[in-house]
């Protein structure tokens, strides 16, 4: 027999937009480059935002208006770091650059053309058992997973109750999504995160992380804090 619930108990909160609103994680995929979807530019140095990508970064920081940003972190690739821009100057606030948000360390991999992998046996290796998988002289899947998953649980660590908006890569961005909605690794291929991108986690004590938005390029982001 269960005792009945006293009329005035409190109601327990069911969600990221009860009396807790917890910490809200923007993870932004960096604006589109000359070469985004052709090549694997990895961690090579020097590649810049295309016209188009720098336009992404508008959107983003235009998006981000009315939601009260806490903290700013980026990848410490230039792709990314113009990609927190426009975000910077409208917040005002500064950007710490994290290691933690870095591409894939993709080894001998890094620079190659995409369709000279994709022809490559180990690329259906990269696409249907990357737990399995390690780029030649660079990181794992499995490493890169731990990594972002510690940067940003480190990261939220440092701002709990707040917003923080991290700037980076599409593989650690899918693979930290994965992680939070317990899909197995080997199946993060199956998330998208394209560019300019926004993808949502809310993290509320007591309560399992949520996923509210992914590769989210047009809804407004106010909204993910509530009325
Ligand atoms: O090359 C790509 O498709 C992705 C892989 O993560 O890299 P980036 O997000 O840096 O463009």
């Amino acid at each position: 027999m269960t005792a009945a619930t006293p009329p005035d108990s409190p109601v327990p909160p069911s969600g990221p937009s009860a009396r807790d609103p917890g910490t809200l994680l923007l993870l932004v995929r960096h604006g589109e480059t000359p070469t985004t979807g052709t090549v694997l530019p990895g961690r090579a140095p020097g590649l810049h935002l295309s016209d188009r990508g720098r336009a992404q970064a508008e959107q983003v920081a235009e998006r981000l208006e009315g939601l009260s940003v806490d903290a700013l972190y980026s990848s410490p690739l230039e792709r990314a770091c113009e990609t927190t821009e426009p975000t910077s100057a409208r917040t005002g606030l500064a950007v710490t650059q994290d290691d933690g948000l870095l591409e894939c360390d993709f080894g001998e991999w890094t620079g190659a053309a995409i369709a000279d992998l994709a022809a490559l046996p180990e690329w259906q290796t990269v696409q249907h058992s990357p737990s399995t998988f390690r780029f030649p002289n660079g990181e794992s899947f499995t490493e890169m997973q731990e990594r972002i998953v510690a940067a940003i649980g480190a990261l939220c660590a440092a701002h709990s109750g707040g917003v923080v908006v991290c700037f980076s890569h599409a593989d650690p961005i899918k693979a930290a999504v994965a992680h939070t909605l317990g899909t197995p690794l080997d199946l993060f291929q199956r998330i998208v995160i394209s560019p300019g991108s926004v993808s949502a986690i809310s993290f509320v004590d007591g309560q399992a992380p949520a996923v509210l938005m992914v590769n989210s390029t047009s809804e407004p982001l106010s909204e993910l804090r509530g009325p």
